[in-house]
C-alpha cells in the first residue's frame, strides 16, 4: 500500500477487509435506482458479496431486519421506492445494522430535496456521492448537471467534513481522487480511470459496495476506505486493456473478481489529507 497514512490510523487494511468481505460474503440489501440495478447486484457478486434488490414498501423493512447492511439511491425515485426506503432504513437503525445513503442529484427537484432531508433524518451512517452531490448537501452552490458532477473533488472537501460533523457520519466523494472523511480522520485515494465516469451507475455500484464493507467491520470509515480504494485499483487494471466504455464494463467485472487482499493493499494508493 502506498500510503503516507500514519500507521496507527487504519486498523484494518483494505485488504485484510476485503479478504474478511469474501468470507463473510454479506447480504447487502440495495434500493437502488432502475438504472443501476444490474450493473450494482454485478460489482457485488464479483467483488465476492451477495446484494438483493428489495424495495417496495411491503417487504423493504422486513428484509432489513435480515440483511447485514442497506444501502439506499435516490437515483430515480418515486413515492412507493421513498416509502420502501423510510421502512427499510427505520428497520435498518434499530437492528443496529449501517446504512448507505446515495443523494443522487437530490439539489435537482423539489420532490428530491424534499425526499432526502426525510432520508437524512434516519441518520445514514456513511454517505457516497460525487462532488457536487457534497457540496450541494452541505448547503452550498454547486454545479451538477442532472446525475453527473459539475464540481471538483477538492471543492467538495470542506463539505464533506462539515456533513462528516454535523450529522456523525462518514462522507465519501468521489472523482478523479476520492475523498473520504469521519469528520476525524479524511484520506485520499488515487486510482480509478476517466472511463469510470463514462459508464452509467458505476458510482451507484460503488455505494452498494461499500454497503458490504460496511457489513464486514464496525469502522464505517475503513469500510468506505476498503471499497473506494477496491474500486481505484481495479478501475486502473482494467483501463489499461479497455479501449473505450464498452469493453471496460465487462473487464472491470473480472478485475473485481480477480483482485486479491494481497493485490489491493500492494496497489491501493491511499495519501492522508
Ligand atoms: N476522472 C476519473 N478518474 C479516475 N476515476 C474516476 C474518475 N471519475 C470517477 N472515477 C471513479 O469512478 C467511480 C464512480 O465515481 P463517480 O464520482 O463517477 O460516481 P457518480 O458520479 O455518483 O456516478 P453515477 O451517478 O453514474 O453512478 C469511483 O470509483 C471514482 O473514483
Ligand atoms: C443516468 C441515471 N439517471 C437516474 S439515476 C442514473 C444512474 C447514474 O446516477
Ligand atoms: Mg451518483
Amino acid at each position: 500500500m502506498q500510503t503516507t497514512m500514519p500507521l496507527g490510523l487504519l486498523g484494518q487494511t483494505p485488504g485484510l477487509l476485503l479478504t474478511a468481505m469474501r468470507a463473510k460474503n454479506p447480504l447487502v440489501q440495495n434500493i437502488t435506482n432502475f438504472v443501476a440495478m444490474n450493473i450494482a447486484a454485478n460489482v457485488m457478486l464479483a467483488a465476492g458479496a451477495s446484494p438483493a434488490m428489495v424495495h417496495t414498501k411491503e417487504e423493504a423493512g422486513e428484509f432489513a431486519r435480515i440483511a447485514a447492511a442497506l444501502t439506499i439511491n435516490i437515483g430515480t425515485l418515486s413515492p412507493d421506492f421513498l416509502a420502501g426506503m423510510k421502512a427499510a432504513a427505520s428497520a435498518a437503525a434499530e437492528a443496529g445494522r449501517p446504512w448507505v445513503l446515495d443523494p443522487v442529484a437530490h439539489y435537482a427537484t423539489a420532490y428530491r430535496r424534499a425526499a432526502l432531508a426525510e432520508l437524512m433524518e434516519l441518520r445514514p451512517t456513511i454517505i457516497r456521492g460525487n462532488a457536487s452531490e457534497i457540496i450541494a448537501l452541505a448547503g452550498s452552490q454547486s454545479s451538477g448537471h442532472g446525475v453527473d458532477s459539475g464540481d471538483s473533488v477538492s471543492a467538495a472537501e470542506d463539505s464533506a467534513i462539515t456533513i462528516s460533523q454535523q450529522k456523525a457520519c462518514v462522507v465519501a466523494v468521489t472523482g478523479e481522487v476520492d475523498f473520504v472523511t469521519d469528520g476525524r480522520r479524511s484520506v485520499r485515494i488515487l486510482g480509478g480511470s476517466a472511463l469510470m465516469p463514462r459508464v452509467t451507475a458505476l458510482g451507484c455500484s460503488l455505494t452498494c459496495l461499500v454497503g458490504a464493507f460496511a457489513a464486514t467491520t464496525d469502522d464505517p470509515f475503513e469500510a468506505t476506505l476498503a471499497a473506494l480504494a477496491m474500486f481505484a485499483v481495479a478501475g486502473e487494471e482494467a483501463a489499461f486493456t479497455a479501449s473505450g466504455p464498452g469493453f471496460f464494463s465487462p473487464i472491470f467485472l473480472d478485475r473485481l473478481a480477480a483482485l486479491t487482499g494481497e493485490t489491493l493493499d500492494a496497489k491501493a494508493r491511499i495519501v492522508a489529507a
